[in-house]
C-alpha cells in the first residue's frame, strides 16, 4: 500500500522521487507562493515546502501509521540575496538570466513532510556559477520554451546546461528535489528507499 504522497505537479520531481525507489502517489496542490515582507529566502523556502505538505496532508486523509506522511518542496533562485521566481515573459526571462550571467547564484529548495502527529523540514542550498551570457543567447534560450515554468528561467537538466561552469552541491537540488536529503527526511519518518 501506497502511504507517501508527493503534494507536487511538478513532473521532475516526480522522477526524482521515483529514480530513488519510492512508492509514492502525487496529487497538486494549490496556495499562494507570495514572499511576505523581509521575508529571508531560506524562510520562504522552507514557509513553501511546509504549506504544500500540510495542504496535501489535509486533502488526503492518510492511514494512522507511523509510515503515512505528505512530502512538500519549493525551489527557487536567490541572487545577491533576492529571489528570482518563475519568468513570465521573454523581457523578465532575460533580465533574470542576465542577472545570473558571470556569476554565482544559489538554487535553494525547502522540502518538508507532514504525517500524522509529524512535521520535518529542512533547507538545501547548491552554489551554481554562470558562465557570461550575452542578451541574443539569453532571448534564443527563451525561445526553446524552457524558461518559462522555472525558477530563475533556466533549466539545468536541459539546454541551460550549457550555461554552467561550476556546481557546489546537490545537482538534484536544482533540479527540484535534493534527493540525499530527503531519502534522510523520509528515513527518518520510517519511509523506505530503494523499493524493489
Ligand atoms: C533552477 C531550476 C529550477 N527548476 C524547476 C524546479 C521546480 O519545478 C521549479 C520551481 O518551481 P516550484 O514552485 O518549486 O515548483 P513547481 O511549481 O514546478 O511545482 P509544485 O509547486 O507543484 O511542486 O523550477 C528546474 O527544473 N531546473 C532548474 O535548473
Amino acid at each position: 500500500m501506497c502511504d507517501l504522497i508527493l503534494a507536487s505537479a511538478s513532473p521532475r520531481r516526480k522522477e526524482l522521487l521515483a529514480q530513488i525507489g519510492v512508492v509514492f502517489k502525487q496529487c497538486s496542490v494549490d496556495i499562494d507562493e507570495s514572499v511576505l515582507p523581509g521575508e529571508r529566502p531560506e524562510d520562504y523556502v522552507r514557509r513553501l515546502a511546509c504549506e504544500k505538505s500540510q495542504a496535501g496532508f489535509q486533502r488526503n486523509p492518510l492511514p494512522n501509521s507511523q509510515q503515512s506522511a505528505v512530502l512538500g518542496a519549493d525551489t527557487t533562485v536567490v541572487v545577491d540575496g533576492v529571489i528570482l521566481g518563475k519568468p513570465d515573459s521573454e523581457e523578465q526571462a532575460v533580465e533574470m538570466l542576465q542577472q545570473l550571467s558571470g556569476r554565482t547564484h544559489q538554487v535553494m529548495t525547502g522540502i518538508a513532510l507532514t504525517g500524522n502527529g509529524y512535521a520535518n523540514s529542512q533547507v538545501v542550498v547548491t552554489h551554481v556559477t554562470f558562465k557570461a551570457l550575452d542578451v541574443a543567447q539569453c532571448r534564443r534560450y527563451w525561445q526553446t520554451g524552457e524558461p518559462c515554468d522555472k525558477a530563475g528561467g533556466y533549466g539545468i537538466q536541459g539546454y541551460a546546461a550549457v550555461f554552467v561552469g561550476k556546481i557546489e552541491g546537490s545537482y538534484s537540488n536544482v533540479v527540484g528535489l535534493p534527493l540525499a536529503e530527503t531519502a534522510e527526511l523520509l528515513g527518518k519518518a520510517g519511509i523506505k528507499i530503494w523499493q524493489v
